[in-house]
């Protein structure tokens, strides 16, 4: 009988599989052939097999990539511009003004392509974004060859990109027409908030969203203001307003829900809706403290996002899965609150069941896409190294991703992007620095 002969083997002294909280399988090899996970083998079999390239890392993790579950990509070009400032006030008089003046195509695919090398060079192979200029967005996706999720943001307002909440449907439907071939680039809905967008267009949402098999993305409870306005305003809180007009359902991914009451954890949960924890943007913003850990243990999918760079400031998933574990434990005052491992399946897994698509990436198992990172532990900041679970969560940081796999491709080698130019992506980043300062 003829041997397989795989594309990569990649070896290391660890695997966090995911596929149990805290498995790690010890000096294994992980074998891709088109694109998936063919096999996993014991290191000291590993001389016998064939591949094309073999990879032995060593004293690395290997574990499946981090998914980014919500973003705006493009932001980048927004970084630092306004900081210190709560949500409404950094929206309404410093990032709405900007992105009037500068947001266009170019602003997009160039802030995109610098978000998506951040994101690549910290461990992160998917991204579920929400912006304007979809196409650019999408371009930016397929140069990086990062699993790109691109939101069709709609509000009622007019932006550069569109003047009514019909238009941003229709301009955004016509660029995911472009894409419907590409097997990693994904159109979303993606409703911008309850605060903004009418109860007609929540309905054209849902409609659209069943007949086209969309996701839902959308800011959900992420201030009490938001929350109390909508109460005041509407008698209703926006979660009860987004139920009544069908929202809630497993399509829907909500961003934020820092503000739930003990009702509101169990419709989301009863309902399927899936949840983007952003613990650093709601932490700079000083939006709160999300009930992560009474979601999980209802058993809603929680995810980790690093919302955009004009509010975290970083696109850094592992500190942001850092950050989820040691904010679950100062809002609940429980040391046993999101443990490492439960962080790592929300920044991997949880990410992929809301995103549906738990059955290709998520996890180490055979049969899935090779989505997958390894992390050098060999570093003195993370000598010794007893469990890596812990370390990946508690003490490596993003420098420390050696290697990043997309569906089996290579986007990072030894650090070095393989897909984008670091130094040209600098360049264009400086150039609009310059743009903006000048207008
Ligand atoms: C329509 S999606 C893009 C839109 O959302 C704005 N935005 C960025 N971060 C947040 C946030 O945390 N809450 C609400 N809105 C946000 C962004 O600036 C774009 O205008
Ligand atoms: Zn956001």
């Amino acid at each position: 009988m003829s041997q397989t002969q795989y594309d990569t083997l990649v070896s290391a002294r660890w695997i966090i599989t995911v596929e149990q909280d805290g498995e790690v399988l010890e000096n294994h090899a992980i074998a891709i052939k088109d694109g998936q996970i063919a096999a996993i083998i014991p290191a000291n079999q590993c001389a016998a097999i064939s591949a094309n390239e073999k990879l032995e890392l060593g004293n690395h993790v290997l574990m499946p990539g981090l998914i980014n579950l919500h973003g705006h990509s493009a932001m980048t070009l927004l970084r630092g511009l306004a900081d210190d400032k709560a949500l409404m006030d950094w929206l309404n008089n410093h990032i709405w003004p900007a992105e009037g003046k500068h947001v266009q195509d170019d602003f997009v695919f160039d802030g995109s392509c610098l978000a998506m090398a951040e994101m690549i060079r910290g461990g992160t192979t998917t991204i579920n974004d929400m912006y304007f200029y979809h196409a650019a967005m999408g371009r930016a996706g397929l140069a990086s060859g990062m699993r790109t999720f691109v939101g069709c943001s709609i509000l009622e307002f007019p932006t550069n990109y569109a003047s009514n909440a019909d238009e941003y449907i229709s301009k955004g439907m016509a660029e995911r027409s472009e894409f419907l071939g590409e097997e990693l680039i994904t159109f979303t809905l993606a409703p911008h908030a309850p605060y903004t967008v009418s109860d007609a267009t929540f309905r054209k949402v849902v409609d659209l969203a069943e007949r086209e098999d969309m996701r839902i993305h959308c800011h959900i409870h992420e201030t009490a203001d938001e929350v109390n306005n909508s109460v005041k305003e509407l008698q209703q809180r926006p979660l009860a307003r987004l139920q009544q007009l069908g929202l809630l359902s497993p399509r829907l991914i909500a961003a934020h829900m820092v503000h739930l009451n003990a009702e509101e954890i169990d419709i989301v949960a009863r309902h399927g809706v899936a949840v983007a924890h952003n613990p650093a943007s709601n932490m700079k913003l000083a939006s709160g403290i999300a009930p992560v850990q009474q979601l999980l243990a209802a058993g809603v999918a929680v995810g980790i996002g690093t919302d955009g760079a004009a509010s975290n400031n970083k696109l850094d998933m592992m500190a942001e899965t850092r950050l989820a574990a040691l904010l679950a434990k100062v809002g609940t005052l429980d040391p046993t609150a999101v443990p490492a491992a439960t962080a790592i399946r929300m920044a991997t897994l949880n990410g992929a069941r809301a995103l549906g698509i738990a059955d290709k990436v998520g996890s180490v198992k055979v049969g899935k896409q090779a989505d997958l990172i390894a992390i050098d532990l060999s570093a003195l900041e993370t000598a010794p190294a007893f469990d890596p679970v812990s370390h990946v969560v508690y003490a490596a940081g993003r420098e420390q991703v050696s290697h990043v796999w997309v569906k089996g491709r290579c986007l990072l080698n030894a650090r070095q992007l393989q897909t984008m130019d670091e130094v040209a992506l600098k360049a264009r980043g400086e150039d609009w620095r310059n743009r903006i300062l000048a207008r």
